[in-house]
């Protein structure tokens, strides 16, 4: 059983307060939703959560390892946070067998599964270069969950995809959710939210609130 558990969390950067005593737990088998507006601090929460980026206070545990004590980042996650850069020469599955080598969990049948389960067809030598959009955006959720993570952090993971490709991305995420995974998602999207979260979170102003579904 996997728990996230962020204990009054805040961060500033340069003065600015982004995020100010946020209290949260997130557990197995739910999807949880972050909303908020443009520069809210919904990436910026998502990244002290992954590791990459230090809260100036409170602390981050994933079960009982303390994040930035006991281990540098998160555990056994997949994550997109930013636009996923590519190696625009190579085709999308040389671009998943490169990031693979790093921690060599995914091999070409785990790759090319992942590539299949988003709508990618492993075999296609198109470079990335030439990817759509949404091609793109589907290469990068390939990449989360290649290594078969037990947490998944997305922020935005509908970006740039058309309603078919949503349709099928929400699909994907609730058979995840039925496998066991813990997951994190951002989106500007109300329908991707109410459709698809357990529990939804709104930032406002550095703080953090829980949002009754309708
Ligand atoms: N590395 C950084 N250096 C300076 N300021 C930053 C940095 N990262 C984020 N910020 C600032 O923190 C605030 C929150 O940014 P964040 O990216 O978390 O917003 P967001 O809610 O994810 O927005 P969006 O919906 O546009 O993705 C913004 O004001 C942003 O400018």
């Amino acid at each position: 059983m996997n728990k996230i558990k962020v204990l009054h969390v805040g961060k500033r950067i340069r003065e600015q307060i982004i995020l100010n005593d946020i209290n949260l737990e997130f557990q197995d088998s739910k999807i949880y939703g972050l909303i908020g507006r443009n520069g809210s601090g919904k990436t910026v929460l998502l990244k002290c959560i992954a590791g990459f980026m230090k809260p100036s206070e409170g602390e981050i545990w994933f079960n009982d390892k303390k994040i930035g004590k006991d281990v540098k980042f998160l555990e056994n996650m997949g994550f997109i946070l930013n636009t996923p850069g590519f190696l625009l020469e190579l085709s999308g599955f040389k671009n998943l067998q490169y990031l693979a080598s790093i921690n060599r969990r995914a091999g070409k049948k785990e790759i090319s599964e992942a590539m299949e389960l988003v709508g990618l067809d492993p075999k296609n030598k198109k470079s990335v270069g030439k990817y759509s959009l949404g091609m793109r955006q589907r290469l990068g959720i390939a990449q989360a969950i290649m290594e078969d993570p037990e947490i998944l952090i997305l922020d935005e993971p509908m970006n740039s995809l058309d309603e078919q490709a949503v349709e099928e991305i929400r699909n994907i995420l609730l058979q995840l959710k039925e496998k066991g995974k813990l997951i994190i998602i951002t989106s500007h999207n109300k329908e991707d939210i109410e459709f698809l979260c357990d529990e939804v979170y709104q930032i406002r102003q550095g703080i953090i609130k829980k949002i009754e579904k309708i």
